[in-house]
């Protein structure tokens, strides 16, 4: 289902988890930090919303959206760390340039969640142009930064009942 079809900002908040003890890091990308910051504001205010404090986020800037894979590994490490959102926009450009980035941060974000055994939420925005990008990070697609941080959320709660022994 295309985002054009479901707002990124509309989910079922039944049976979210207490997250009012997690500990969550951010990770934001400084290209198109005018969509980045929106993808931020979006995640943050969620995550609050929710019931994360603010006290226990922690926001990290990365140059650019390749460079996720690596700050989401180093706050993963962490023991005070419980969940990793990766946040970035990748627009389209002249060359293939975008496909390689898109490419290995999926790439690389998988591998740390698969490392460290905790949520590590990929926020990245691909879109083809800079509309398509706005429509997404607060638009009329709602925001995916607010997407980002439910599914945290979530997997948090997935997690703590999976470990939850009968
Ligand atoms: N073009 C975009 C980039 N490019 C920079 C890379 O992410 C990376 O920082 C560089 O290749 C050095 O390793 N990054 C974005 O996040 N968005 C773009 O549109
Ligand atoms: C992916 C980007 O937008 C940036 O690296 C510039 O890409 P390009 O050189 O292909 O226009």
């Amino acid at each position: 289902m295309a985002s054009a079809e479901k707002s990124l900002s509309v989910f079922s908040t039944d049976e979210l988890p207490d997250v009012s003890y997690r500990r969550f890091a951010i990770l934001v990308s400084e290209w198109n930090t005018d969509v980045t910051e929106a993808l931020f504001n979006g995640a943050y205010q969620t995550l609050l919303q929710h019931g994360a404090k603010a006290e226990h986020i922690i926001r990290g800037n990365v140059p650019g959206s390749y460079e996720l894979s690596l700050g989401a590994q180093w706050f993963a490490q962490r023991d005070d760390i419980d969940a990793v959102i990766a946040l970035g926009c990748v627009i389209q450009g002249e060359t293939k340039h975008n496909d390689y980035i898109n490419h290995a941060v999926a790439q690389g974000l998988t591998n740390v969640g698969l490392k460290t055994g905790k949520p590590v939420i990929f926020g990245v925005l691909t879109p083809n142009d800079q509309q398509q990008a706005i429509d997404r990070a607060g638009g009329k697609h709602g925001n995916k930064g607010d997407e980002a941080a439910i599914t945290a959320i979530k997997m948090l709660g997935l997690q703590q009942q999976v470990y939850t022994k009968f």
